[in-house]
């Protein structure tokens, strides 16, 4: 194989030498996604909505950071996910693309963004990579988006599959329940291969029987991502406020909480008030 840089040294015409790669050098890609199946090693995926959290995680190696239309609860106040729109969750995507080197950039399509048909759901995805820096996206439902997810991954999008648990539908489910016990395990099981044969490069199982979710992973080529779904899929993602214990409140059994932010910030806000009102900050050496 010739190479500009092989043989004698010569000056390089103008405009032929090397592309600078900053941006996409050590960039997780799909294929090391499937790699880490392929050769049964485990990746991480966290939620990120903003620039810090995206450069902590990145940093600290997390794979995949996830735009969740979880920012509905987590970001913006709202109860539960349905609220969210594509132009509140686009620029928490921008903010995140551009702080992540490393990792790979997923984005949440929210509720009523992709279900009308297949041209909207391309037109959102077309969004989040043009506008928000996806790298893909993602998206609720099972075999009945086939056609759906078929469309968006031949627009050029790259598709991961959520199935189980979809918190978007939780008015059909009847509320937040385990998905995919006894008879409906298979149902599942044919989802996740529909969603597969249709082209998503990976499938996200929500609140499902580890034992399920371990069949379904067997019965997949494409890696499989874990939320309260056991220990045997591919991937593991949680919400980065519930696992560090920024949020407050009762956490899903799913959850398991690795820091106590939120105890750390009230502290520190309660000693600057009261430093504050006892006028030792600023100090001297904060003044000019
Ligand atoms: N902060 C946060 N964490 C999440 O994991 C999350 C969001 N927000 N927003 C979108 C969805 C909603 N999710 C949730 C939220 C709560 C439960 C929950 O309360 N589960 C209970 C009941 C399970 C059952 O009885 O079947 C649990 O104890 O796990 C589950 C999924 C997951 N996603
Ligand atoms: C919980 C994960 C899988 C998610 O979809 C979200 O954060 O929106
Ligand atoms: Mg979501």
């Amino acid at each position: 194989m010739t190479s500009p840089t092989s043989g004698a040294e010569q000056p390089a015409p103008y405009g032929t030498g090397p592309v600078p790669q900053a941006k996409t050098a050590g960039r997780i890609r799909i294929h090391h996604l499937q790699q880490a199946k392929d050769e049964g090693r485990r990746f991480a995926m966290l939620t990120a909505y903003e620039q810090y959290a995206a450069e902590i995680f990145d940093e600290a190696g997390i794979e995949v950071l996830l735009i969740g239309d979880s920012a509905s609860n987590n970001v913006y106040g709202n109860e539960t996910s349905l609220p969210v729109t594509v132009d509140e969750l686009l620029p928490l995507c921008r903010a995140v693309s551009r702080s992540a080197k490393r990792a790979f950039i997923l984005a949440d399509l929210p509720f009523g963004s992709y279900e009308v048909s297949a041209a909207q759901a391309v037109e959102t995805s077309v969004r989040f990579l043009k506008e928000g820096g996806a790298h893909a996206v993602k998206m609720e439902g099972g075999a009945f988006y086939a056609d759906t997810v078929r469309a968006v991954v031949q627009a050029g999008v790259p598709v991961m599959a959520h199935i189980g648990f979809t918190p978007q539908s939780e008015h059909s489910l009847g509320g937040y329940r385990v998905q995919g016990r006894g008879d409906d395990a298979r149902r599942l099981i044919e989802d996740a291969k529909a969603l597969e044969a249709a082209g998503a490069f990976a499938v996200l199982m929500e609140m499902v029987p580890a034992d399920v979710a371990a069949s379904v992973d067997a019965a997949l080529r494409v890696p499989t991502v874990g939320i309260g779904a056991g220990s045997s899929t591919t991937g593991q993602v949680l919400v980065w406020q519930d696992m560090a214990g920024l949020r407050g409140g009762k956490m899903a059994r799913f959850v398991k909480q690795y820091a106590d932010l939120r105890t750390i910030l009230g502290t520190a806000a309660r000693e600057y008030a009261a430093d504050v009102r006892g006028g030792t900050f600023p100090g001297s050496e904060h003044s000019f």
